[in-house]
């Protein structure tokens, strides 16, 4: 189990992280979601100690990380997978990691064997290694341990569509045995794969929490007809809710029966009707990635004429 009460982090006078709270629960996998520079790492390297929050708490397991007596036995960690030693081999990073640990050498051939690293990948040298073989060191390191917590940063940056597979395989087989899992994504798709519930962050700040089908299923019905313009008159004249989908169809807030009525009603003849999974979710996210985009643009932007102020001031 993981909490999150109010955790704030100031850098000067940007705030990264600001009045997060929410908690990861044993036996689910929790996605962290949120645009480039949402505050997702900020967030999780103060759960592990290694940023001081400027207010708020975290505690793994009913404690504060610093107060957890083997902290590597308890909770797995993998913040910055290209952070290994370059020169060592997979095999001899998880020997050091065991050793500190106490473990027995026979949990580095096990977690090595876990995350299909072969005899010959294991023994060479990591700056040799792809991105997803190094993810897939990272995840075997924050195994080693056999800890009741993962807290996983973007861990399947660099998998294919079968690495990406093979981590949800492993994180849900964690997850059912009772362990706790925190990931983070900045990708809707990553995190709806893996997931069972969602934290979604933009701005630092919280702007969707829940379980993943609670989540999606606050999309409503999508519904395409010939006619959209009039199949709209006809479901708003019958008191429903439309919005207009960026595809051309309509998301309206009803169920599929409803929806068939109203256009049944109205002699419209639909050409498509399902329910509309995820579509609020996405929508939500596509427009904190726009406005994350834009905040970015207007800094580069302030940055270049404030260089060529600057240079006009020489
Ligand atoms: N040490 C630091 N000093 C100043 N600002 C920082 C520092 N670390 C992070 N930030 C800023 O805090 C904000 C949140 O960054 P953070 O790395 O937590 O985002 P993120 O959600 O993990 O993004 P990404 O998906 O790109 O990794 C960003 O604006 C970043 O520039």
């Amino acid at each position: 189990m993981i909490s999150v009460d109010s955790l704030t982090k100031k850098y000067g006078s940007m705030t990264a992280v600001h009045d997060v709270s929410f908690t990861a629960a044993p036996g689910r996998v929790t996605g962290f979601l949120g645009p480039n520079g949402a505050g997702k790492s900020t967030t999780m390297r103060m759960m592990v100690g290694l940023t001081d929050p400027t207010s708020g708490t975290t505690h793994i397991l009913g404690r504060r990380f610093a107060e957890l007596p083997n902290p590597g036995r308890e909770v797995g960690v993998l913040l910055d997978a290209s952070a290994q030693h370059a020169g060592r081999s997979g095999r001899e990073i998880l020997a050091i990691a065991a050793h500190s640990m106490g473990l027995p050498r026979g949990r580095v051939e096990a977690m090595l064997d876990r995350v299909s690293l072969t005899e010959d990948e294991a023994g060479r040298r990591v700056r040799n290694y792809s991105l997803g073989m190094r993810q897939r060191l990272g995840i075997a390191a924050a195994l080693l341990g056999d800890p009741e917590v993962l807290v996983l940063d973007e861990p399947a940056n660099g998998l294919d569509p079968a690495g990406i597979r093979w981590m949800r395989d492993l994180l849900r087989d964690f997850a059912d045995q009772g362990g706790t899992v925190l990931l983070s994504s900045h990708l809707l798709h990553e995190i709806e794969v893996i997931a069972d519930d969602i934290v979604v962050i933009g701005n630092g700040r919280i702007v969707a929490q829940g379980t993943k089908d609670d989540l999606l299923a606050a999309g409503g019905s999508l519904v395409r007809a010939e006619d959209v313009p009039a199949l709209s008159r006809a479901l708003t004249a019958a008191g429903l809710t439309v919005h207009p989908d960026h595809e051309g169809a309509l998301r309206v807030e009803a169920d599929l029966a409803t929806i068939g009525r109203a256009a049944l009603d109205a002699r419209i003849a639909l050409t498509e009707l399902r329910a509309a999974d995820g579509a609020r979710l996405e929508e939500m996210f596509l427009e904190l990635t726009a406005a994350t985009q834009r905040d970015q643009l207007g800094d580069q932007l302030g940055d270049q004429l404030g260089d060529s102020l600057e240079g006009t001031a020489a």
